[in-house]
């Protein structure tokens, strides 16, 4: 490792998603079409899947996503943009001598083509953190694949932190300030980003790492079972996916008599459309109109708690790697 007055020769690089780089048609088109067009998110074989996104799934798709973005939209870009990048600058000066910097799986700033500019200016390795805490063969393995491609300085990736105690204390922490400021009462709900049956049957870890992770933020927030459940969200597609579903959840916490909900999404890093659209807005009208209040706990973002939990993670890989 070098000092800081130095030239770093090591790069930690953490990669979101992706998001469209305009809250409009035309660019939800273009984000979605590289997105849903990989196989490792859409299994599809090519000559049955390209002609249905192309034809049908995109220009149904795109002007219906488009508004939904626009209504969560910052000044900056895209919350999921906009986030991703004050991580890194937060990472950055918990990390002297290293330079962090941030990335997108599909669009800009482009993963691959950052990969390349790291290997020209002579980085001798490049540590990369996908900001998925849960691993999965349709987010995490896919970031592998561009770093399988690339060529040049030594790379590594973090496959994952669902465990990661300062990760855990970090989320717990949030629903302890959150609860701190109302009253403490409400059944806390861990909604996660589903996948498939399908997938989860062939083997991704991902739903058990799910569990595991909500059952040690619940242990450290030493809640009782009763008092919180799991969910999955954001279904896309007509195949079954994980269950029990967000929306059924809330259903039934709403039949049962339960009134307020507390709602933690700890598989996003930072909030974006499928946190601020579909859960803070869309789910809690529909708890309200069962009679509920839905309070929706923000995902951990560019927060100092964030900013120290993933330099932790990274500080570890590195010395590992050492
Ligand atoms: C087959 C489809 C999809 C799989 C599998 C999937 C897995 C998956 N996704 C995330 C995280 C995010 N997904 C986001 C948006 C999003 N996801 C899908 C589809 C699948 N996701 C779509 C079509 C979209 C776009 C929005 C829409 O059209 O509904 C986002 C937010 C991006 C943003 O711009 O804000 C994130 C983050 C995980 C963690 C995951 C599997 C574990
Ligand atoms: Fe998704
Ligand atoms: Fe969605």
């Amino acid at each position: 490792m070098t000092g800081t007055s130095q030239t770093p020769d090591t790069a930690v690089v953490v990669v979101n998603l992706g998001t469209p780089s305009a809250p409009t048609a035309a660019a939800v088109r273009r984000y979605l079409g590289e997105f849903l067009s990989d196989r490792r998110v859409v299994s599809l074989p090519p000559l049955l899947w390209q002609p249905l996104l192309r034809g049908v799934i995109l220009p149904l798709r795109a002007p219906r996503v488009a508004p939904k973005y626009a209504s969560v939209w910052l000044d900056g870009g895209s919350p999921l943009a906009v986030y991703t990048a004050g991580l890194a600058r937060a990472m950055r000066d918990r990390m002297p001598g290293v330079r962090v910097l941030d990335a997108m799986r599909y669009g800009e700033p482009s993963l691959a083509r950052l990969l390349q500019r790291l290997r020209d200016d002579g980085l001798r390795r490049v540590l990369v953190l996908p900001l998925y805490p849960q691993y999965s063969t349709t987010t995490t393995a896919s970031v592998g694949d561009v770093l399988a491609r690339a060529d040049g300085p030594a790379l590594r990736m973090v496959d994952d932190y669902h465990l990661a105690p300062e990760w855990v204390a970090a989320v717990a922490g949030s629903v302890r300030a959150h609860r701190a400021e109302r009253d403490d009462g409400g059944h806390l709900l861990f909604s996660f980003h589903g996948l498939p049956q399908r997938v989860a049957d062939a083997g991704d870890p991902y739903p058990q790492q799910c569990e595991a992770s909500a059952r040690a933020i619940a242990a450290a927030l030493g809640l009782p079972d009763h008092a919180w459940s799991l969910s999955y969200q954001s279904r896309f597609g007509r195949e079954r996916w994980l269950e029990p579903a967000t929306d059924a959840t809330l259903d039934a916490l709403a039949a049962r008599g339960i009134r307020t909900v507390d709602v933690i999404a700890p598989g996003f890093s930072v909030d974006c459309l499928e946190t601020l659209e579909e859960v803070s807005m869309m789910l809690a009208e529909r708890f309200a109109e069962r009679g509920g209040t839905l309070r929706y706990i923000p995902c951990l973002n560019d927060s100092p708690a964030h900013a120290d939990a993933m330099a932790a993670v990274a500080r570890r890989a590195l010395d590992a790697w050492a």
